[in-house]
């Protein structure tokens, strides 16, 4: 992408019965918005996080302006919107709005809140229409495409949900201005897993200047969204329900998601997907299915962005429980998503209980 000017719009197609949609990168997109809300809407709710309230509000107006009758409702920053009590707080704001099935939810801001808008659209008169505004980079390339949407339990991360997809996705590069840099960073955990299942060029660039990768002012910043997102768009469409391919997007999420139980929740998403790559990188190692060079390359790209490797040694019997309840395992079945190689995810069944140990072994401090 070459101009503010450009717009770069990315089809996802209509997967298990539900609408096509498009992705749209650029900047200053936010025009865009009221074709998605579409015709029939009256009332428009726009959640967004305390850290976004005057982003929310500016929308809001905006909708108002234009003749909705516009709400917005301000959830919690990141992790503590995905709650039963928060999904409940705007159910309650939505009824207070008499929002019907014509109506429609804008979720604008991170992935937390997204997959929280998400899960309030699918769940509120049993589905209404959604559009996700992600502010963040990773809330871009990955949580508001694909229609997964969810809270998490005291038992783990994402244990209620619904499929759920958007009517679209606009992704407003300058939203990133303001992003902390851990946000951004963190974000950059998902593209380098899309490099490392899909698409190496991503790799590439990032290794080309890792400093310059963890700013939105990067040379390839755009490119690297654009092409996360369209690796993403592309296993999406064919398997929206996750009964197969979809599976590789979870590449080092099995652990990831343990750790952000662990720590309640406190861990970006980000840094505990680092983590978790590593871990799903000696686990393909281990099992003789990964290179040593492309092993090695998860610690040396993840490092250079100033992403974690390592995580407490001592934790491992309670992220070992907490892994059997992800949702790639099968019965007592534990699954992981490992590489056979560079750009091709696979699937490891039920590993030898001593692999999984000296998997984690490389990776405890
Ligand atoms: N549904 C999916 O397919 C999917 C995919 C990947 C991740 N996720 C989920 O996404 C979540 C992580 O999303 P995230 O990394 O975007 O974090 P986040 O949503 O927690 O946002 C991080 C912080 O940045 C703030 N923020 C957001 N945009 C901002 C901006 N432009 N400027 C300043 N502050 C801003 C947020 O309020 C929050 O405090 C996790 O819950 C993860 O499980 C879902
Ligand atoms: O879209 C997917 O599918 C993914 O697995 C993408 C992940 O990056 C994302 O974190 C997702 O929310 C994890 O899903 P879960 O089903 O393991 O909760
Ligand atoms: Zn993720």
């Amino acid at each position: 992408m070459s101009t503010d000017q450009e717009v770069t719009r990315i089809h996802v197609g209509g997967s298990a019965g539900t609408d096509p949609y498009e992705v749209l990168v650029g900047r200053q997109l936010l025009g865009e918005l009221p074709a998605l809300i579409g015709g029939t809407a009256k009332r428009v709710a726009v959640i967004h996080p305390e850290a976004l309230a005057e982003t929310g509000e500016a929308l809001r107006e905006d909708l108002a302006a234009q003749g909705y009758e516009a709400v917005a409702i301000q959830v919690p920053n990141a992790e503590e919107a995905k709650t039963a009590e928060v999904a409940a707080y705007c159910w309650k704001a939505l009824g207070q709005t008499g929002f019907t099935r014509t109506d429609v939810i804008v979720g604008v801001g991170g992935g937390a809140t997204t997959d929280l808008a998400g899960f309030v659209a699918a769940t509120w008169l049993r589905g209404v229409r959604w559009v996700a505004v992600p502010t963040t980079v990773l809330g871009m390339v990955d949580a508001a495409v694909g229609g997964k949407t969810g809270i998490n339990t005291a038992e783990g991360k994402n244990l209620v949900g619904a499929f759920h997809p958007p009517a679209g996705v606009i992704c407003d590069l300058a939203a990133l201005d303001s992003l902390p840099v851990h946000d951004f960073v963190s974000g950059l955990a998902e593209i380098i897993k899309t490099g490392f299942i899909a698409d190496p060029v991503i790799l590439d660039l990032i290794e080309e200047d890792p400093q310059a990768a963890r700013t939105p002012a990067g040379p390839h910043t755009a490119e690297l969204i654009v092409r996360s997102i369209r690796v993403k768009a592309d296993v999406v469409s064919g398997d929206l329900k996750e009964s197969g391919r979809r599976e590789i997007l979870n590449y080092g999420h099995t652990l990831a998601h343990a750790i952000e139980k662990n720590e309640r929740y406190k861990w970006r998403h980000g840094a505990a997907v680092s983590v978790g790559m590593v871990f799903a990188a000696e686990l393909g190692r281990l099992a003789g299915r990964l290179d040593d060079a492309t092993a090695d390359r998860h610690r040396a790209v993840l490092e250079s962005v100033g992403l974690p490797l390592t995580y407490r040694g001592d934790q491992w019997p309670k992220l070992l429980e907490t892994m059997k309840v992800d949702k790639k395992s099968r019965g007592d079945l534990l699954r992981f998503i490992v590489l056979d190689g560079l750009a091709k995810p696979s699937v490891l069944e039920g590993p030898d209980p001593a692999v999984l140990i000296a998997a984690y072994g490389e990776l405890s401090a």
